[in-house]
């Protein structure tokens, strides 16, 4: 971290308020000192490397030119990996050191994060033997192939087709169709040289749904594709410009059967197909990612925030009182309104995701000695959260970059590039909306039951509750608000499920009941979420270990998403809970006062989160607050500004202006 020294005196004044210890939070929020200092220390080790230094920023290159210098990066960047796990014998600690280096997304992400795993998941011990130690060295690069032109929500659409030859006991890949082709694969374009592929089975001429199949795509030594493969990149996107998304077609191209990863469903050396015992864990990829996604949902809003939050500091504009000199912009109560969230939400999404990453190991555990019957929960529950978390953070971070008035429109704020990457994860993964409604059929199976009076998993068991106490007054407490928005996930499911009842009552048939009461089932998943998240890190606050100082901040970032949801959903409490019209004047005066008890700590905070200036690479939301002395610095660094005339000067003002004088 970098020394006050040169630091921006209202950092300085900032700093000096803070009320708890913010070592005591870096340490809390990251696990322990122990990990704090092995996070900083592999840092310091990444950061060390000259090479890794951009000469100048990343906009002013061309797409194929940012491309190749995210490669070169990626690759210094597993050579760092590499040796860290060598000297230390185990992995680097968890860590954002990427945003660093290659500032957007790593050409390597979709090998890292689902070609590995899903060898690691889908493999049977001999395939895992077979792949993992090329993948894991790096001696092979793949991708996640499993969206097409024509699909992505619903793979049981997928046209890849598969199609067994017991003669040669191989597969052959072919792509029948334009939409068939693969689309969006990160890596896919021009890096990798291996893919999970997921295409139907067809075996005899008979359908067996979708499988992953391993398939060298290009040539080792000259990584030109190989014949029957037509693969390339699809183009520049609203962000992910260095993840290398692509496409990719086959015509007969054939894999040998052992290929197929068969840990779930296997294909006999003659062509019989034997069926794992469900074929959904075959989705197990996608499933770990999206738990991961509520993660990052809290790096991205951590970044946000801490960039906003120190500009803010740090800008002045205009007076609160016209005898005092111009505010810094962070003493507006509007303006905390429109950060404080973020910093609060970020503490809610990482609770959010340690829990959810608890109930991910346990049911994978469940999983390894034939046990399912906690996988409905954590499908639904990963589907729900990813997509809430995912669109608020999006949301979060936009906000944050208006919060930053003009500057925040700067690409050198690195906020536009932020939000880019952050909203992807709306889409990515499962659709929000496709997702949501995987959960409302959990959620409607969880009502029926509940009607029934059967015990209920524990992320719903609250159903139950809000049945027998949907009578009891509201109270004006963090516990109270944490009902309160169990009554309301509780009131959507209950009136989605009398939607579907009343359209089936008028003659429809299931599908298209459930079609016309989507838009409610959507908002009964959203509340799900809310019910989820506000519950989840209330008790993270209850029970976390923290000094009484930091402790009390905590609880009161963890009340301002409470009261903040509260009010922005008043409307669905006033409808489903005993809220009353007072309470909420009540809880809107106590927002305020949270904002205000929030506002001296408001700097500490995102300091708490401990990201390096590198890792920000924003000219706004550096450590040290040398905020128009960065914007003038970047600024300078334009191609435009390396010459005092442009030729488009002679080229075509000139002319025009000469022209003008006829
Ligand atoms: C300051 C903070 C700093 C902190 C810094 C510290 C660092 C720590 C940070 C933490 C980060 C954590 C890191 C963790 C690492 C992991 C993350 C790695 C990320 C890297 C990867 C990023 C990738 C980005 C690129 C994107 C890739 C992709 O998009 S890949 C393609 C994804 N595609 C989809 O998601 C497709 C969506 N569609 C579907 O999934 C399915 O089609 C469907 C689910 C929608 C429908 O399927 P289907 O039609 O088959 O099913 P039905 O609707 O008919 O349902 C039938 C029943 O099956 C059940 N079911 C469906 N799916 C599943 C499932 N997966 N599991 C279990 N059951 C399932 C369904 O519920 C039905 O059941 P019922 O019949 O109702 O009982
Ligand atoms: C940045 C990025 C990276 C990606 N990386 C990869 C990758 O590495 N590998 C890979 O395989 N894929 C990847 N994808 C693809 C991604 O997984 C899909 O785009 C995503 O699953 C959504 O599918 P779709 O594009 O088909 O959207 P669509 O399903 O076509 O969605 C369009 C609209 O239709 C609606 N809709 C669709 N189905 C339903 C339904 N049943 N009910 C109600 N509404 C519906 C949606 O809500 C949405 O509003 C990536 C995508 C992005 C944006």
């Amino acid at each position: 971290m970098s020394t006050e020294t040169k630091c921006n005196p209202d950092l300085v004044r900032e700093r000096a308020k803070c009320t708890f210890d913010v070592n005591e939070l870096i340490n809390l929020f990251y696990g322990s000192e122990k990990a704090t200092k092995e996070r900083r220390h592999f840092e310091d080790a990444v950061l060390a490397v000259k090479e890794l230094k951009d000469a100048i920023p990343e906009e002013y290159l061309s797409h194929k030119e940012r491309y190749e210098n995210g490669v070169r990066k990626a690759t210094i960047l597993r050579d760092v990996y590499r040796d860290y796990k060598a000297k230390h014998n185990r992995d680097p600690p968890p860590n954002q050191i990427t945003k660093a280096v290659i500032k957007d997304i790593s050409p390597f992400l979709l090998h890292n994060g689902m070609f590995v795993p899903t060898i690691a998941g889908q493999g049977t011990p001999e395939q895992q033997a077979e792949w993992l130690p090329k993948a894991e060295s790096m001696q092979i690069i793949g991708t996640y192939a499993q969206t097409e032109l024509g699909h992505g929500s619903f793979i049981r659409g997928l046209e890849t087709i598969a199609t067994y030859d017991p003669k040669t006991e191989e597969f052959v890949l072919n792509n029948p169709t334009l939409t068939s082709f693969k689309w969006w694969p990160g890596g896919l374009g021009s890096t990798v040289n291996h893919c999970v592929v997921v295409a139907q089975l067809y075996i005899n001429g008979k359908s067996h749904g979708i499988h992953p199949f391993i398939a060298q795509i290009r040539d080792l030594d000259t990584h030109k594709p190989l014949p029957g493969v037509k693969v390339g990149e699809i183009g520049p996107k609203m962000g992910f410009q260095t993840a290398n998304n692509g496409f990719l077609g086959f015509d007969n191209f054939r894999i040998p059967r052992k290929n197929m990863l068969m840990k779930n469903a296997q294909v006999l050396k003659d062509g019989t197909f034997v069926k794992g015992i469900n074929e959904k864990l075959t989705y197990g990829t996608m499933v770990m990612v999206r738990v991961g996604i509520v993660g990052d949902c809290s790096f991205y809003a951590a970044l946000a925030a801490t960039i906003a939050v120190r500009y803010s500091a740090v800008r002045h504009q205009s007076h609160i009182k016209a005898s005092e000199p111009e505010a810094q912009i962070l003493d507006y109560l509007t303006q905390q309104h429109k950060l404080f969230i973020a910093v609060a939400s970020s503490h809610v999404y990482r609770n959010a995701y340690l829990w959810m990453e608890k109930m991910y190991t346990n049911v994978m555990k469940e999983l390894s000695q034939d046990k399912q019957d906690n996988l409905p929960e954590l499908h639904a529950t990963a589907c729900c959260l990813k997509a809430v978390c995912s669109r608020d953070a999006g949301s979060l971070v936009e906000e944050c970059r208006l919060a930053c008035g003009g500057h925040g429109y700067m690409a050198s704020s690195n906020l536009p590039l932020t939000y880019g990457v952050t909203i992807a994860a709306v889409t990515y993964e499962g659709e929000r909306t496709v997702l949501l409604l995987q959960t409302a059929r959990y959620l409607m199976k969880a009502w029926m039951a509940a009607l029934k009076g059967k015990v209920l998993s524990p992320s719903v068991s609250y159903l139950l509750n809000s049945l027998k106490e949907s009578k009891k007054p509201w109270q004006n407490t963090p516990e109270g608000i944490v009902k309160g928005f169990q009554h309301v996930s509780f009131g959507k499911v209950k009136a989605a499920y009398e939607t579907i009842q009343k359209y089936m009552k008028q003659g429809k048939d299931y599908e298209d009941a459930w079609n016309l009461a989507s838009v409610q089932l959507v908002k009964a998943s959203e509340a799900h979420s809310r019910a989820i998240l506000c519950e989840v890190s209330w008790e993270a606050v209850c029970s976390s270990s923290a000094s009484p100082n930091l402790s009390r901040v905590l609880q009161q970032l963890a009340q301002l998403y409470l009261t903040y949801w509260t009010l922005e959903t008043s409307g669905d409490l006033l409808l489903y809970s005993n809220i009353t019209k007072d309470d909420l004047i009540i809880l809107r005066d106590k927002y305020e006062e949270l904002l205000v008890a929030i506002r001296p700590n408001a700097v500490g905070l995102v300091d708490g989160f401990d990201l390096r200036d590198e890792i920000l690479n924003s000219t706004l939301g550096s450590y040290d607050g040398r905020v128009y002395e960065r914007l003038m610095e970047e600024a300078l660094k334009s191609p435009l500004n390396q010459e005092t005339v442009n030729s488009s000067f002679h080229k075509y003002l000139k002319p025009m202006m000469e022209k003008a004088k006829l």
